[in-house]
């Protein structure tokens, strides 16, 4: 098994029960570990959108990268995500944040996820659930200080469950 952790995101519809749905679905093959409280937050790389709700969690699973992609994505599809814009809104959005051992980048995936120290909505749940020192060579603190954390509203206090 190895531990990997997630982000997800969602800004159309019922936001809260997205993520619900989203966190029971992944349980068929990712032992889930901590959940973060619900952030509500800014939209990020593209603004003209509504606000999202986000979390991480840990896990662990028996997937390998690809196959745990293959998994993520599935669920996005089962939930509907149709794509529009370059980060525009979207029902739900499972990232691959962290895989246990796996630095990697392919033209499929990147490992850590490429853009996780610039996004606030993914360092702060990171932050609770996993520490400072998460990211293999990074503080989140750090990282957090120089790009800031506000428009990162906790919406929903720990522990949440699906
Ligand atoms: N660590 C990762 N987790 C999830 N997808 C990844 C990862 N690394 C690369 N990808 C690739 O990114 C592609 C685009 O993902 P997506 O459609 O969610 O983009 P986006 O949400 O607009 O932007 P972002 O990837 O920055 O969240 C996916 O098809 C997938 O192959
Ligand atoms: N606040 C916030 N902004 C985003 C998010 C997200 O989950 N939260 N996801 C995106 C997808 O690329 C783009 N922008």
């Amino acid at each position: 098994m190895a531990k990997v952790y997630l982000s997800l995101g969602t800004n159309i519809g019922d936001r809260l029960e997205n993520l619900r749905e989203a966190v029971n679905l992944l349980t068929e093959k990712v032992d889930i570990g901590k959940v973060s409280s619900v952030y509500e937050t800014e939209p990020w790389g593209f603004e003209e959108q509504d606000r999202f709700l986000n979390i991480a969690l840990s896990g662990e699973t028996d997937l390998n990268p690809i196959e745990l992609l293959d998994f993520t994505q599935s669920i996005e599809g089962a939930m509907k995500r149709v794509k529009t814009v370059r980060y525009g809104p979207r029902v739900i959005d499972v990232d691959i944040l962290l895989y246990e051992g796996v630095e990697m980048d392919t033209e499929r995936l990147t490992i850590p996820h490429a853009r996780i120290m610039e996004r606030a909505f993914v360092l702060v749940p990171l932050k609770e659930i996993a520490g400072d020192d998460a990211i293999p060579g990074q503080s989140i603190s750090g990282l957090l200080e120089k790009i800031g954390s506000e428009g990162v509203i906790c919406f929903r206090e720990a522990p949440w469950r699906g």
